[in-house]
């Protein structure tokens, strides 16, 4: 199938591209830009030379849809809103990376302070997390690619939630981030000398991701959950760790919890659970498309502590975004994306 990346010099949009390379049925036939419409890829990123031949276009739906069958949209929040109508109007499937089609119209007004998409477009889009939505996924045409925290925060969360194991309003996340989770375009707050030699939470209690994961947790609770959630910018380039803390309705051992984890996650092939004692790290998942979750019960307090971390520009972004395309085309959720993670 041929695809066309939109925002293909951003961060995500870059490994959008950089990770088709090695899938034997998507190809990358157009690649995108605003501000460099007009020069190579290469121009713009040199270690691309001799990979790619692609010229940057502007992103028009017409002359997208002539080149390709499905689109992945890396474009700031609010920009999508724009762009998707066109997109779906043309034919072309889309995945979109941005935040715009995973909320509903108050909570993204709310969230984002930004004007919604429409209930004609938000009614077409699937969240896609393929570990719980696979079948929607499927036959989809709008596709609402999960944030990055909400990424490891869900999938650190999902089975006590579903099996009802936790007091739903006992739920602490404290969660990290790199830096390149912020995007390539320069902030005040992410230049390097705030960031080097440096550890700051932001956002706190008024992230937009709270509505995200409260409301995906709601729908598999079947009730209201709340969480607190507060992030941190660390200062390395890629990676995300979400810490959740949460209270146990019953006595359960870690080995107990841990098999409950086994067994949700058992045909998942990204999600891959710790043996007890083991606790993961950023660098266990770097570069790659898999989300490490390692818990712990702590029979003093009854709390549980799950740690879950992933790559926030492969499994938080572009990797689940082409796991989604995956699914979206008929292929194992795997093809083009079992990397090892790149340690060093
Ligand atoms: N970074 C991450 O870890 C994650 C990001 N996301 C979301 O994915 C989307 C893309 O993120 P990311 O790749 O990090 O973002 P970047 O800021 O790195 O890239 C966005 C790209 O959009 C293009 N663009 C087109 N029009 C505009 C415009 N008017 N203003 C600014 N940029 C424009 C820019 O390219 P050009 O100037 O060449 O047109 C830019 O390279 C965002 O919505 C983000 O929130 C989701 C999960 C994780
Ligand atoms: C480190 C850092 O700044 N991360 C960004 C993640 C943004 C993101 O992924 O945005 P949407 O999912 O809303 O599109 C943040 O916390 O806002």
């Amino acid at each position: 199938m041929n695809v066309a990346v939109i925002g293909a010099t951003g961060y995500t949009g870059l490994e959008v591209v950089r990770l088709l390379m090695q899938h034997p049925e998507l190809n990358v036939t157009a690649v995108t830009s605003d501000s460099q419409a007009g020069a190579m890829l290469t121009e713009v990123y040199p270690h691309l030379q001799g990979l790619v031949h692609d010229p940057l276009q502007r992103a028009d739906a017409l002359e997208l849809a002539a080149q390709a069958d499905l689109a992945f949209l890396a474009l700031p929040s609010g920009l999508s809103t724009a762009l998707v109508p066109d997109l779906l109007a043309a034919g072309l499937k889309v995945i979109d990376l941005a935040g715009d089609h995973r909320l509903s119209q108050a909570d993204y007004a709310e969230w984002y302070h930004k004007t919604p998409p429409t209930h004609e477009v938000l009614n077409q889009a699937i969240y896609g997390l393929p570990e719980f939505y696979a079948a929607e996924i499927a036959p989809a045409r709008l596709i609402a690619n999960p944030g990055c925290y909400p990424t490891a925060t869900l999938l650190s969360l999902l089975p006590l939630v579903q099996h009802g194991l936790i007091d739903t309003e006992s739920l602490i996340v404290d969660a990290k981030s790199g830096v390149s989770g912020a995007g390539k375009a320069l902030s005040p707050g992410t230049h390097f000398a705030e960031i080097n030699e440096n550890f700051k939470a932001y956002k706190v209690g008024v992230h937009q991701h709270i509505p995200e994961i409260e409301g995906v947790l709601t729908k598999q609770h079947g009730a209201k959950v709340t969480l607190s959630f507060t992030t941190h910018l660390v200062p390395m380039t890629r990676g995300i760790m979400a810490t959740s803390y949460a209270k146990l309705t019953q006595d359960l051992s870690t080995e107990e919890v841990l098999a409950i984890y086994k067994e949700t996650y058992q045909n998942q092939p990204f999600v891959r659970i710790r043996a007890n004692g083991s606790m993961p790290a950023t660098k266990d998942v770097s570069a790659s498309n898999f989300c490490d979750i390692g818990l712990r019960v702590d029979p003093r307090t009854s709390r549980v502590t799950v740690i879950g971390v992933i790559d926030n520009l492969i499994k938080g972004a572009a990797g689940q975004a082409i796991q989604n395309a995956n699914l979206l085309c008929g292929l194992p959720q795997t093809t083009g994306l079992l990397h090892a993670p790149v340690y060093l």
